[in-house]
């Protein structure tokens, strides 16, 4: 897909907040500091559309992004942090697992794992998770321009052992590009 225009639509810290569109939502999942506001805004081209940074736990609402006026990328807060105090954990939990479970607008779920540690047992929780609500969904593996070489091979059988449902694989690189075009011919197929 092609992205023409990227735009904030609005935060929601409830799911009875959630839009009552019908439109199509790609969402982005994964421990906090993976990169998922990053990604949002290499993907999008729009420097700042997302909020990122390098202390996990930035992003604490559903935020919801309108594509191409047509679809929404929504932003999720991140699992697996553990600093988090407990009672905002759970609130989190509670959003996500929710979200994720019940919301029907869901066409793919864009999980994204860093690709130096490709066997978190929180991501494999996320896995089964969604395998369990029969959602579709596609890995991205982030921060690529980490890895060393030798790591690269290693990376992908980690992980087939544990993904068999998973629609694609991708490398991502925010610093790079790599990735981008790839990811976004994936995206193609789920929006509507
Ligand atoms: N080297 C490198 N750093 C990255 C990449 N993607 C993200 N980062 C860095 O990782 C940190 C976290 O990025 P965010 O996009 O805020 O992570 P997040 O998953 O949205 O985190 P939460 O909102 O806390 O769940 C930032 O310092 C980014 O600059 C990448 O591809 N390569
Ligand atoms: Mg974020």
């Amino acid at each position: 897909m092609k992205i023409d225009s990227a735009t904030f639509y609005k935060s929601c810290s409830e799911l009875k907040g959630l839009p009552v569109s019908s439109l199509p939502e790609i969402v982005f999942v994964g421990r906090s500091n993976v990169g998922k506001s990053t990604l949002l805004n290499t993907l999008t081209g729009r420097k700042a559309l997302a909020k990122t940074s390098s202390t996990p736990g930035k992003t604490q609402l559903i935020n919801y992004f309108t594509i191409n006026d047509r679809l929404y990328f929504v932003d999720l807060p991140g699992y697996g942090y553990a600093k988090v105090a407990k009672g905002q954990r759970y609130e989190w939990g509670r959003l996500l697992g929710g979200y994720i479970s019940e919301r029907e607008e869901i066409s793919l779920v864009v999980l994204l794992i860093d690709s130096r540690h490709p066997d978190m047992e929180s991501d494999q929780q996320m896995i089964e998770f969604l395998e369990y609500y029969q959602r579709p969904y596609g890995i991205v593996l982030t921060k690529y321009d980490k890895l060393k070489q030798k790591e690269k091979s290693r990376v992908r059988k980690a992980l087939k052992s544990f993904s068999l449902k998973t629609k694609f694989i991708v490398n991502y690189s925010a610093l790079s590009g790599e990735g981008k075009e790839s990811l976004l011919e994936q995206l193609e197929n789920y929006t509507g």
